[in-house]
């Protein structure tokens, strides 16, 4: 069996607009090992969430998946019927988009929300969804005796690991994860991504970052890619994309990091 749990192969998507098509995504082609944090970055607009729902399948018209393949252990995900796909959503590929915090229900007990998920997808009872509700609190940091409360009784930053525990109670081998901590402050953001590193390496699921905080991701991740408008310019370990980018929008990008004083150097980020 590969290594690889996501493979991405000449994926192509379009977006119908009114001057005809414009191809938003341009044959792009990468890995995900099993187990790996993996970083897309680029620019605003060059593309990374129309890849996202493209792996979901979650793209919506205008959006077309135009060619390639997206295959999940070994499995294309573009050649199954959306029956098959409900069971992959969720169950083996969680997500975590940006606004995620606020597609909690507003009117509906946290608690009730695990139940909701869990009960769809793996036919948990009450009782067993808030035991995976109470384990899953914990391990993202939140009082257990909390489950029971609604959406606005959190703050943005507990709802937003809210989320990310709803999305790892089902065990998913892959987590998306599409600008997950942008709306939040710093050391919240700081805090839910250590969290996040911490469960990677309990759970050993893989992961695809994608933001467009370089700084971020290098931290994160071991091998990313950078996008250009559409086009995946350049793919490798952290280290050798940072110090011999084949790219010049690459070099661009890493010079744009600001070197603060008290920020650590790239060099020291990467040992
Ligand atoms: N519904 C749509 N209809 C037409 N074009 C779209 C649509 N959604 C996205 N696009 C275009 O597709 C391109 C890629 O957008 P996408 O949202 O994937 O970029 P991104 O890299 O995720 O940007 P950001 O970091 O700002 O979220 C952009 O040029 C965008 O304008």
């Amino acid at each position: 069996m590969s290594d690889n749990l996501l493979e991405i192969d000449r994926l192509n998507v379009d977006y119908l607009v009114d001057k005809g098509e414009f191809r938003a995504v341009k044959e792009v082609s990468f890995t995900i090992g099993r187990g790996e944090i993996f970083g897309l970055a680029g620019e605003s607009g060059c593309g990374k969430s129309t890849i996202a729902y493209a792996i979901t399948r979650l793209s919506k018209a205008p959006a077309w998946i135009s060619g390639g393949s997206i295959r999940l252990a070994g499995q294309d995900l573009l050649k199954l019927p959306e029956r098959e796909l409900q069971n992959i959503r969720w169950k083996r590929i969680g997500m975590v988009f940006q606004s995620a915090m606020n597609s909690l229900n507003p009117l509906m007990r946290v608690e009730a929300q695990f139940h909701d998920v869990l009960h769809r997808h793996s036919g948990c009872s009450h009782e067993e969804s808030r035991a995976r509700a109470e384990e899953m609190f914990r391990l993202v940091g939140i009082p257990i005796h909390r489950v029971g409360d609604y959406p606005h009784q959190f703050s943005g930053g507990m709802r937003q690991r809210i989320v990310i525990a709803i999305c790892l109670a089902l065990r998913p081998e892959l987590i998306i994860m599409d600008e997950p901590t942008t709306a939040l402050d710093v050391v919240v953001q700081r805090e839910i991504l250590e969290q996040v590193v911490d469960l990677q390496r309990s759970y050993g699921f893989s992961v695809l970052f994608i933001t467009h905080d370089l700084h971020l991701m290098a931290q994160l991740c071991r091998r990313i890619g950078v996008m250009l408008k559409g086009e995946l310019v350049e793919v490798g370990d952290v280290s050798q994309v940072a110090h011999a980018p084949k790219h010049d929008y690459t070099r661009k990008l890493w010079n744009a990091i600001p070197q603060l004083p008290g920020n650590p150097h790239l060099s020291e980020l990467m040992a």
